[in-house]
């Protein structure tokens, strides 16, 4: 990647008032012990500017083949609208940091890449699935759930090769919406930085629609029958889950006779933050401002930022770019990841201990949770570090089907949830939350479940543009056995 334009900021007095009137908006946190402290910036040792990355070695980036273009764009995504406010991190920053301090638990799901030509009831219906987990988790736990969806900016994606041969025909891999297209042509597969507008538009869109959604409530979902839990009928496990969802709906009910209506402010103000990785670079500095009331800088293209597992080199950019914002952010933790090497990112990424500012996705493999968390969590636990560990249960359990599709299975990933659970559990930490690729709709990218999805089935409704997700089924059996996990370990306590 070659470091090739003007920095656009600071902005010009004029782009600065629209900017300031636009962050100044800000929704009241929910479920909130109280906002944070206001954290000090945290001390760097060189001077950080949006664009420093520039210097570092910046892996899993396109080589756009015209410079002067992607400064183009760059500069006009500089001067549009922020997506999201300083004042909603700092809420879901301070939400976190009730989890980081054992209170409270973390949904995090949604696309492993997100389409530009997704339809709108495809979001809704990815908001309503991450909705119904969480009131399920909620119930389990009898704690807030803080939830995040994988959405409204998560187009970029690293890949493990740099090119995919098909039928003996070799092009460039597809690297998400806002790089390149996903049809194996080799016009698709050239990085355009047209792209990173499209993906700011989407955005924009899909943030205002999470907004509206949110502020609806869990309302319907006092009728069971509108849980989409039809395929559960006739197993054990799904009558299981059944009982479940009747005794939620009944006390949301409950709550709903006792006066706390499904329209009050309690139940309508379910926050809904925005994730995805930070992983175009050109990008996220285009969008990162500086939020006049405090001195800091937010990467304001969502409320969570993270580093993947293929991009967490400490001297590399990406790393050196979160050290700058003030976002909460999280990193990707997975097998190779050294407990020296988690506290460095720490000292990096964390400097002043700030609850909530980290997140760690710790993403082993099912046959790996077991030895490979422990070292990590008493390492964090014996220095006194603040963190929110997050299951990604997902990226560490890929394999390909006879029939050449990715996928996962159900088990391997509950097998993973249950070894999360149980590693905390025996090292006296805090269990934070979830993290999963999945979908509101029935498509069959995954294999198992109460559904029974087999290998052979795959073909049947494979849209993922990158990685299998679950479907809306088989997310909310997940919700619902770790509900149970949860709801056990407050019995045990
Ligand atoms: O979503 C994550 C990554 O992009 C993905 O796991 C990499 O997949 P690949 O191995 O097909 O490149
Ligand atoms: C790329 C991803 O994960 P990881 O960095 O953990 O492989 C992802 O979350 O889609
Ligand atoms: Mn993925």
């Amino acid at each position: 990647m070659t470091p090739a334009f003007a920095p656009s900021l600071p902005l010009p007095s004029r782009d600065r008032a629209t900017l300031r009137a636009r962050l100044s908006h800000t929704r009241a946190p929910v479920a909130v012990l109280g906002e944070a402290p206001r954290p000090v910036s945290a001390p760097i040792s060189h001077p950080w500017t949006p664009s420093s990355w520039r210097t570092r070695r910046a892996l899993q980036q396109p080589t756009y083949p015209d410079q002067e273009h992607l400064a183009r764009v760059e500069n006009t995504i500089s001067h549009l609208p922020a997506l999201v406010s300083p004042g909603e991190m700092r809420a879901l920053k301070a939400q976190l940091g009730n989890v980081a301090l054992g209170h409270g638990f973390v949904l995090q799901g949604g696309d492993c890449a997100e389409s530009l030509e997704e339809t709108s009831e495809g979001v809704t219906d990815n908001i309503r699935a991450l909705f119904k987990m969480a009131v399920v988790l909620m119930w389990g736990s009898q704690e807030p759930v803080v939830k995040i969806g994988r959405l409204a900016g998560q187009y970029g994606k690293p890949r493990s090769a740099d090119t995919e041969v098909i039928d003996g025909v070799e092009l460039p891999s597809y690297r998400g919406e806002n790089i390149n297209g996903a049809p194996f042509t080799p016009e698709a597969r050239i990085p355009d930085p047209n792209r990173m507008l499209l993906a700011y538009n989407r955005s924009a869109g899909t943030t205002n629609l999470v907004r509206a959604l949110a502020s609806g409530g869990f309302g319907d979902l006092k009728r069971v029958k509108e849980w989409g839990m039809d395929w559960s009928m006739g197993t054990a496990k799904g009558r299981e889950y059944m009982a479940t969802a009747e005794r939620i709906a009944e006390s949301l009910h409950f709550m709903e006779t006792c006066g706390v209506s499904p329209q009050q402010p309690v139940m309508t103000s379910t926050d809904v933050f925005t994730s995805h990785e930070g992983l175009l670079l050109p990008y996220e500095q285009a969008l990162t401002r500086m939020d006049e009331e405090t001195g800091e800088w937010y990467d304001c293209s969502g409320h969570f930022i993270w580093i993947g597992e293929r991009t967490r080199e400490i001297e590399d950019a990406h790393v050196q770019f979160a050290k700058g914002i003030a976002n909460p952010i999280g990193v990707k933790a997975g097998p190779t990841m050294k407990p020296e090497e988690l506290l460095r990112l720490c000292d990096e990424l964390n400097p002043t201990n700030e609850p909530g500012r980290l997140t760690v996705i710790t993403r082993m493999g099912a046959g790996k949770i077991l030895q490979g968390l422990p070292p990590l969590v008493r390492a964090i636990k014996r220095e006194g570090r603040h963190v929110v560990w997050v299951s990604d249960s997902m990226h560490g359990n890929t394999f390909k089907a006879d029939s050449g599709f990715k996928t996962r299975s159900w088990n391997r990933i509950m097998t993973e949830v249950r070894g999360f659970f149980a590693v905390h559990e025996a090292e006296g930490t805090k269990a934070g939350g979830l993290h999963f690729e999945m979908t509101g709709k029935e498509v069959t990218e995954c294999v198992g479940g109460t559904r029974k999805i087999k290998a052979e089935d795959l073909s049947q409704r494979y849209e993922s543009l990158c990685d299998p997700r679950l479907n809306q089924s088989q997310a909310l059996e997940m919700a619902f056995e770790a509900a149970e996990i949860l709801r056990s370990q407050r019995r045990n306590h």
